[in-house]
């Protein structure tokens, strides 16, 4: 479904942030409550959570957190009250969450439609950012869904064909070339021209979303060394490096392919503004070592804007009251932020 434009709202006043609930089961209930009732997002924002008013009311419940649950209609009819919690309620669940629920096809198409009601709401420019609460991705399979998770899904909705996840963080901010597959994948699926495109990609949106007017990347090799000229593997040699190449003919400020051991301390030290890795581990090791607590995973090409937390769904801890709520926090946080500096409002995005 080709969605080219998107609509032009009114920032004049404060922006209209939708996010998910994401899965009932895990910790997306609690940590959006604690986030909510700090007050300081609704003092950046109008909130409008998209979920479920039952297991909502049990978590402001369970975690006694002094929120008032406002169901609206229309995003436009959010309280700009931080003691309300605007909420447009996709599903009415009916969950015993002291009996530990496991996972249904049921459940799975609730968070699933949570996500397809905030893009929807997003494209029609009712909303002017959508963040994303942590979904299990077995949960979305059970639901039916052909996608792994929110990046995929969201870029289908979108009629978006060229997209990447981005993990960003103050100090570090990783791009996947590819995301969720099999290692024994990803040498096969690596092409001197996706790798070219994802330069372009980063390029693109860390100017037009995260206002960085020259921006400079490094590349992160495959193979241990980089390859050392061919002796551990030749996608640097055959691939990686005419991709940078390419890139660096074309004007851009970038750099590799870097052994991917010192590739992170390198960008670090010298202010690289992202790292381009092969691969989900490569950059989301290093990426979670340094901002686990802070991280927002963003993804970029899209024609909306869509953050989310960087984390899962956390069953080990979830309804337990001990869930950290600060990577929603800077979620909303960098969602405002886009949603107020992105230069690319109707444009058209590939
Ligand atoms: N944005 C999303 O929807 C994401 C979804 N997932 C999905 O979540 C599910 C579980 O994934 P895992 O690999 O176990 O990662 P996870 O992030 O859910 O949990 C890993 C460890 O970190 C802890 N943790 C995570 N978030 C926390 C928080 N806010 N406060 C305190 N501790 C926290 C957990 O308790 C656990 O020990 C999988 O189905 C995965 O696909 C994973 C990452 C992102
Ligand atoms: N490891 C990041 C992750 O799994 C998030 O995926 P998505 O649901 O944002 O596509």
């Amino acid at each position: 479904m080709p969605v080219p434009f998107v609509k032009k709202t009114d920032l004049s006043g404060k922006p209209i942030i939708g996010i998910t609930m994401g899965d009932p089961l895990g910790i997306g209930p609690e940590i959006l409550v604690k986030a909510l009732c700090e007050n300081e997002l609704q003092a950046l924002c109008i909130p409008v959570v998209i979920g479920d008013q039952d297991v909502l009311h049990t978590a402001l419940s369970k975690f006694l957190i002094p929120l008032r649950i406002h169901k609206i209609h229309d995003p436009k009819q959010g309280n700009e009250d931080p003691g309300y919690l605007n909420l447009l309620a996709v599903s009415s669940l009916k969950l015993n969450m002291s009996m530990q629920p496991s996972m249904t096809s049921v459940i799975g198409k609730a968070m699933a439609d949570y996500i397809h009601t905030g893009v929807d709401l997003a494209l029609s420019g009712q909303i002017d950012a959508l963040v994303t609460g942590p979904i299990t991705k077995t949960g979305l399979k059970m639901a039916g869904s052909r996608f792994h998770g929110h990046t995929e899904l969201i870029a289908h909705q979108t009629g978006t064909r060229k997209f990447a996840m981005m993990l960003a963080g103050k100090t570090l901010k990783v791009v996947l070339v590819t995301i969720h597959m099999p290692l024994a994948s990803v040498p096969d699926s690596l092409t001197q021209e996706n790798i070219l495109d994802i330069i372009h990609l980063t390029c693109t949106d860390l100017k037009t979303r995260f206002n960085i007017k020259a921006p400079r990347l490094a590349v992160a090799g495959l193979n241990p060394h980089a390859g050392e000229a061919g002796l551990f593997g030749h996608e640097e040699q055959q691939i990686i490096a005419p991709a940078v190449k390419a890139a660096q003919n074309q004007g851009l400020d970038i750099q590799g392919p870097m052994p991917p051991d010192t590739v992170f301390n390198y960008a670090i030290k010298t202010g690289c503004d992202a790292v381009v890795c092969m691969y989900h581990d490569q950059g989301l090791i290093p990426f979670k070592l340094i901002h686990f607590k802070d991280g927002v995973n963003v993804t970029l090409g899209l024609p909306i804007i869509r953050t989310s937390v960087d984390h899962g769904t956390a069953y080990d801890i979830a309804w337990k009251g001990c869930a950290d709520p600060t990577s929603l926090v800077e979620a909303v946080k960098m969602a405002v932020f886009q949603a107020r500096h992105r230069t690319d409002r109707n444009l058209p995005h590939d």
